[in-house]
């Protein structure tokens, strides 16, 4: 009889991997032996309380600041020294905290600016360095903008100059902006910030359907605990430059030391009794 191999089938490589990461200014440990991954398709999320070091591993990850240990790679390749540009090349996109828009430019031609990074390489940079100004779109490139307008919901918006847009709007031209890039990971930083309830669900909503249709992977890094329990499909939890914790939203909301730290709830009855009875003892 021939033997069966039973050995498993290996993960995919992450789209985009932090392998325990050391980061130290001066004396202070901001990020301690940090493992995260962000296999394809998928939402993570990354909270922590303030100071946790989730700015300092966003930085990381995108190629802003080397560790002082560890690697990160993007496919399973290693990226460590690669700088943000090398990164982007490979499929890594991202946003900022605070939106960061051309005045003078609307929306469409955000989204145009976005296409020409991915599909026009250096032309982008000629053009603007040589007086060439901004060139009359392609009908190709025309295409691409209309998908991406019609999947964010942006089309009423598109003639608009993007100084008089509402933070809200802001923040999702700089979402379309970031995927006309076409990345294969997306790294959001506070997203949410600054937008009210019902933005901070459109956008979510928003982001679900992106995810969705265009089988990227997603970083959330967020203060807004909800949100990210709401729509990713791992949750990591930073506190003191340690990962105490990943795993699922529900994994994440019935963990006793989560929830006390970072959800800002009582302990659980249980421990609450257990601590009575201590007390009275
Ligand atoms: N450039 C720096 N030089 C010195 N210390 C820094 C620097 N950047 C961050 N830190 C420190 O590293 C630790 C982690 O900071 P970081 O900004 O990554 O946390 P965070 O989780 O993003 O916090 P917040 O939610 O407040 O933005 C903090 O103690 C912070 O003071």
């Amino acid at each position: 009889m021939n033997a069966v191999s039973t050995s498993p089938v290996p993960a995919p490589p992450a789209r985009l991997e932090a392998v325990g990461v050391t980061v130290r200014f001066g004396g202070l440990v901001a990020l301690n032996k940090v493992d995260l991954r962000i296999p394809p398709g998928s939402m993570v999320g990354l909270v922590g309380p303030n100071g946790a070091g989730k700015s300092t591993l966003f930085a990381v990850l995108s190629g802003l600041l080397r560790p002082n240990e560890g690697r990160v790679l993007m496919g399973g390749g290693d990226v460590t020294r690669a700088t943000p540009q090398a990164r982007a090349r490979r499929g890594l996109s991202r946003t900022f905290q605070r939106p960061e828009l051309f005045s003078g430019l609307t929306v469409r031609e955000h989204l145009v600016l976005g296409d020409r990074v991915r599909h026009s390489g250096d032309r982008i940079w000629r053009d603007l360095l040589t007086g060439g100004g901004f060139r009359r779109p392609s009908k190709e490139e025309d295409e691409r903008v209309d998908r991406l307008l019609e999947a964010l919901h942006l089309g009423g918006l598109q003639h608009r100059e993007a100084a008089g847009l509402s933070l809200g709007a802001g923040r999702l031209v700089e979402v379309a902006r970031a995927l006309a890039v076409e990345p294969e990971v997306l790294l959001l930083d506070e997203p949410s910030s600054g937008l009210d309830m019902r933005e901070t669900e459109e956008l979510a909503a928003t982001l679900r359907r992106v995810v969705e249709e265009r089988g990227l992977s997603l970083l959330l890094v967020e203060h807004d605990v909800d949100l990210v329990l709401g729509m990713c499909d791992t949750v990591n939890v930073l506190d003191f430059g340690a990962m105490i914790r990943s795993g699922t939203p529900e994994e994440i909301r019935s963990d006793p030391a989560v929830r006390a730290a970072y959800l800002g709830e009582e302990p659980a009855p249980r421990d609450a009794e257990a601590k009575r009875d201590e007390e009275d003892a």
